[in-house]
């Protein structure tokens, strides 16, 4: 059955939690190359939740069985241990905090520090026994086509406007050969939350190669990237369509995003009625 959500901490005590991992985003900001951990810490939330399964309601966020070693030895989570080991530091100093509430958090914190929409946030996963860790390889494959995609995400309860939203997190961070067997974009990775990644789909000119871990990529010559899953979106025609509506209003893919990022962080659990969301304020908005 469904997990119910338990909180005793107010929204400002996330809110500090908010801000000390915010803080730390800015003062470490030299890793992978200066794009931060925001792109990491970003990913670590959604494959926590990406586990999710509707017909027995297992995985999914709530546990916080990341911190088990199956999970966080699971291929598909290689180089998510950065980002881990960046919450390390947040996790001494709020012992409170449960972990699947701190893997959610550190990603809305992510999204919003790096000037993306406002992401709506609960508290209340409570941290379940390693029993309960789901198995590995129930996250998506790069290299699926769109009917992969489309049926991958019905697992998860999302439809086609949801899944190309959140696939417009990849106009955040790259991908590194040692954890995935892709690599780039070179030079033009980063951290600033926009939906380029629509454009670049749309107007880039794409190659499609074998790259030096003998995996089929799309290159473009000014130096992006697409998996075979990201060509998905302007290979289906239903989701071209959606693609182009988002490269043309970057409004409308910030409001698909926070709404759908917001469900896939809480797929599984029931959150009652004493539970209020928060919408955490940036550091900007509180200097
Ligand atoms: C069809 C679904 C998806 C597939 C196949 C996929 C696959 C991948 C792969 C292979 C990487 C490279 C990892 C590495 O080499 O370090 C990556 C990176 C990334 N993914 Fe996805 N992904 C999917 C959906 C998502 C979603 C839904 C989100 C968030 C909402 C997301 C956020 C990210 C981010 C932020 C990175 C960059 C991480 C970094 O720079 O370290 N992805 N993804
Ligand atoms: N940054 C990034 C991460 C993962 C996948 C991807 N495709 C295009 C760009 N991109």
């Amino acid at each position: 059955g469904l997990h119910i959500a338990e909180c005793q901490k107010k929204p400002e005590d996330y809110q500090k939690v908010y801000n000390a991992i915010a803080t730390k985003l800015r003062d470490e900001d030299e890793y992978d190359n200066y794009i931060g951990y925001g792109p990491v810490l970003l990913r670590l939330a959604w494959h926590v939740s990406g586990t999710f399964e509707k017909k027995d309601n297992s995985g999914g966020s709530f546990g916080g069985t990341y911190r088990f070693k199956k999970e966080m030895e699971d291929p598909s989570n290689k180089g998510l241990q950065n980002g881990f080991k960046f919450l390390s530091s947040i996790q001494e100093q709020f012992p409170w905090i449960s972990h699947g509430d701190l893997y959610t958090l550190a990603g809305v914190t992510a999204i919003q520090e790096m000037q993306g929409p406002k992401i709506p946030w609960r508290a209340g996963r409570v941290d379940q026994t390693e029993d309960l860790t789901p198995d590995n390889g129930r996250l998506p494959d790069a290299k699926g086509d769109a009917t992969y995609v489309r049926n991958f995400y019905k697992r998860m309860n999302f439809e086609d406007r949801e899944v190309v939203a959140l696939l417009g997190a990849h106009s955040l961070g790259k991908t590194h050969y040692e954890n995935s067997g892709f690599e780039g974009p070179w030079g033009a990775a980063t951290n600033v939350f926009s939906n380029e990644y629509f454009n670049n789909l749309i107007n880039e000119k794409w190659e499609f190669v074998k790259n030096e871990a003998g995996n089929m990529q799309y290159n473009s010559d000014k130096g992006f990237m697409m998996l075979p899953a990201d060509m998905a979106l302007v290979q289906d025609p239903k989701y071209l369509k959606i693609v182009k509506e988002f490269a043309k209003d970057q409004d409308a893919f910030f409001n698909e995003f926070g709404k759908a990022f917001t469900k896939l962080i809480e797929n599984g659990i029931e959150f009652p009625k004493n539970i209020k969301t928060t919408v955490f304020k940036t550091l900007d908005e509180q200097e």
